[in-house]
């Protein structure tokens, strides 16, 4: 559960397209991440979440431009550090040790010609120099346990698992080096609705288990308001709402909000048709969600990469 703690400070983020017309994506956001939180940042398309995600952990690219802001992690051992200013090294370290990033696609991105074993490996290989082969096995072994896919699955390639299991394999990937925070966009999206449950599931267990802290982007409202501890409502580079799930769900303060709730059908029905995961449940179904997100992965995996 959040401690209320930082992990995360970004104060004023501003970022431009330098296209003609310029579009400015991204104003003056102010974002604060607490140590273990679930934090949903939702919108429509194209209101920027992805471009403050990019700008957040350093991943903009011309003609994206960065006009305004810092962006403070403050690590565990007690030291901030300015993620704006980091360089080459440093910057790739914080990418991967401290803030982690699934991308909606991420699935695909996995290399087809080697196996899943040697990509995990690569990411140890470089991160953790000293590594035993023994101890590299070892611990991606325990990185597919931990995200419900067969360790004897280390020597498949990526044609060889369902879409959902390589969105699983990329969520171990970005596990790998025990990250203080990741971002998540859209990390389900392309699933179907059955596996995307039992991943979310998964990433809720595994945030009780470990204790990160996620930014989960959709422009999916009602998975967040599930999922999620606060809620953030962007609208045209803006947030215009930010507050607990519960708050956003029961009393939301902004028009926008409504607006956005009330798109919504299903969470308008009658009394139940919401119900909040505390995360609590979902620690104890893991095991068995796993073999049933598996087979509907296998069933379906034909419709989840359509
Ligand atoms: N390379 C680009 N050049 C110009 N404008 C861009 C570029 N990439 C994004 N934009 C614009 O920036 C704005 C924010 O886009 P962004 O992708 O961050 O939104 P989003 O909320 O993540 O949308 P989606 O949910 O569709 O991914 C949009 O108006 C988009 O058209």
């Amino acid at each position: 559960m959040a401690e209320h703690e930082p992990v995360l400070t970004a104060m004023n983020m501003s970022v431009t397209y330098e296209v003609n017309p310029p579009v400015r994506a991204v104003k003056g956001v102010d974002l604060v991440l607490n140590r273990g939180e679930i934090l949903g940042l939702a919108g429509e398309s194209g209101c920027g979440k992805t471009t403050l995600a990019y700008a957040l952990n350093r991943l903009l690219k011309p003609p994206a431009l960065l006009t305004s802001g810092s962006v403070t992690f403050h690590d565990k051992g007690g030291a901030d550090i300015d993620v704006t200013k980091l360089q080459k090294n440093d910057l790739r370290e914080f990418r991967w040790e401290k803030c982690s990033m699934v991308f909606q696609g991420a699935m695909n991105s996995l290399n087809p010609v080697i196996s899943i074993r040697a990509q995990l490996f690569d990411v140890l290989k470089t991160h953790r120099p000293g590594m035993s082969k023994k101890a590299m096995t070892e611990t991606a072994q325990g990185l597919l346990k931990l995200v419900g896919v067969d360790p004897e699955r280390l020597t498949a390639f990526a044609h060889e698992l369902s879409g959902g299991m390589r969105q699983r394999v990329m969520i171990a990937m970005a596990l790998a080096l025990n990250p203080q925070m990741m971002i998540m966009d859209e990390p389900t999206t392309a699933l179907d609705v059955v596996v995307q449950r039992g991943i979310l599931r998964e990433i809720m267990r595994l945030r009780e288990q470990l204790n990160f802290a996620v930014i989960f982007i959709t422009h999916d409202l009602p998975l967040l308001l599930e999922i999620s501890d606060r809620i953030a409502i962007m609208r045209s580079g803006e947030i215009v709402e930010l507050n607990t799930s519960k708050n956003v769900f029961e009393n939301p303060q902004h028009e926008y909000t409504k607006q956005l709730l009330s798109s919504f059908p299903s969470l308008l029905g009658d009394e139940g048709a919401f119900v909040r995961d505390t995360g609590q449940g979902a620690a104890g179904e893991g095991a068995e969600d796993v073999g049933a997100d598996e087979s509907d992965a296998a069933l379906h995996t034909d419709r989840a990469e359509r």
